[in-house]
């Protein structure tokens, strides 16, 4: 069957936005939680709330001219992809996502950002856009950008591949949960990462490289270290502030970067 019609300008079912209250924002930046949009808008000029529905919370804000979402896209594969579905029709062409992970190399440090070079496919929503062969890789003209503007800013930093896992606490080995029980065929799986130079674990990167990247669209990610995994299964909620605010500079940063260097997003 054929010619599923779209209607761009309606309000997206899910996310609550219209093509008319974007602005025509190509640039969408993506953090998994509701509460850093506002924070994160608050580094974009002329900052202003655009709506709330279900896990996706919206702003919108300029880079000097250039006009920038804000939308959180709640934890996990599913709900990113949902989000992404939705601003691709609603003319988003450039997304990056801004989240929290856990390092689990010893060289990495708490703050640290990571940004991804690419990212393994332990989830099951990408699965139902690409075959599990096809490779979760960001935008190299964005990644490169979030580096550039990282290294301006001097924020201490890593790049490398890591891991979208559709669970926090099996899929990334944690002990501490409801049962204490990793299945077998997990258990293992944290120090198997580690030997394959994987650098963290997090939840939507590889959803949302795969489904850009599917869709000819544009995806990088960036995520600040909370929790070191090499020592310990606990998150560190006191470097979540410093993490939010260095994820929102750079970020800015990279879409004037990125414009400058590409014009205007088609
Ligand atoms: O801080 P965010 O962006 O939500 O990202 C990370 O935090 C959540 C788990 O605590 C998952 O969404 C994971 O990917
Ligand atoms: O350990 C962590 C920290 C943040 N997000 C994750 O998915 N895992």
């Amino acid at each position: 069957m054929t010619g599923i019609i779209v209607d761009t300008k309606a309000i997206q079912y899910h996310i609550g936005l219209s093509t008319q209250m974007l602005c025509e924002a190509k640039y969408a930046f993506l953090p998994g939680d509701p509460d850093r949009v506002n924070p994160i808008a608050a580094f974009l000029d002329e900052a202003r709330e655009l709506t709330q529905h279900r896990e996706y919370r919206s702003a919108l804000g300029y880079v000097d001219d250039i006009p920038v979402l804000v939308m959180s896209t709640g934890i996990g594969a599913p709900s990113t992809g949902i989000a992404i579905e939705e601003l691709a029709r609603l003319g988003v062409t450039h997304f990056i996502r801004l989240g929290t992970t856990g390092a689990i190399q010893p060289h990495v440090h708490l703050g640290d950002l990571i940004i991804s070079e690419g990212s393994v496919r332990l989830e099951g929503t990408s699965g139902h856009y690409a075959p599990i062969e096809y490779p979760a890789v960001p935008s190299l003209a964005l990644t490169q950008k979030l580096v550039e503007a990282t290294k301006l800013q001097n924020f201490s930093y890593q790049t490398g591949i890591g891991c979208s896992s559709d669970s926090f606490w099996p899929g990334q080995e944690r002990y501490d949960s409801f049962s204490g029980y990793v299945p077998k065929h997990l258990q293992g799986s944290l120090e198997e990462w580690q030997r394959l130079g994987v650098l963290n674990f997090e939840m939507e990167s590889s959803a949302l490289f795969i489904i850009a990247r599917t869709f000819g669209l544009h995806a990088a990610s960036l995520c600040g270290v909370i929790a070191l995994r090499t020592q310990s299964e606990a998150v560190q909620p006191n470097v979540y502030a410093q993490v939010k605010e260095r994820l929102a500079i750079v970020a800015r940063d990279a879409v004037r970067l990125h414009h400058k260097a590409h014009g205007t997003p088609l």
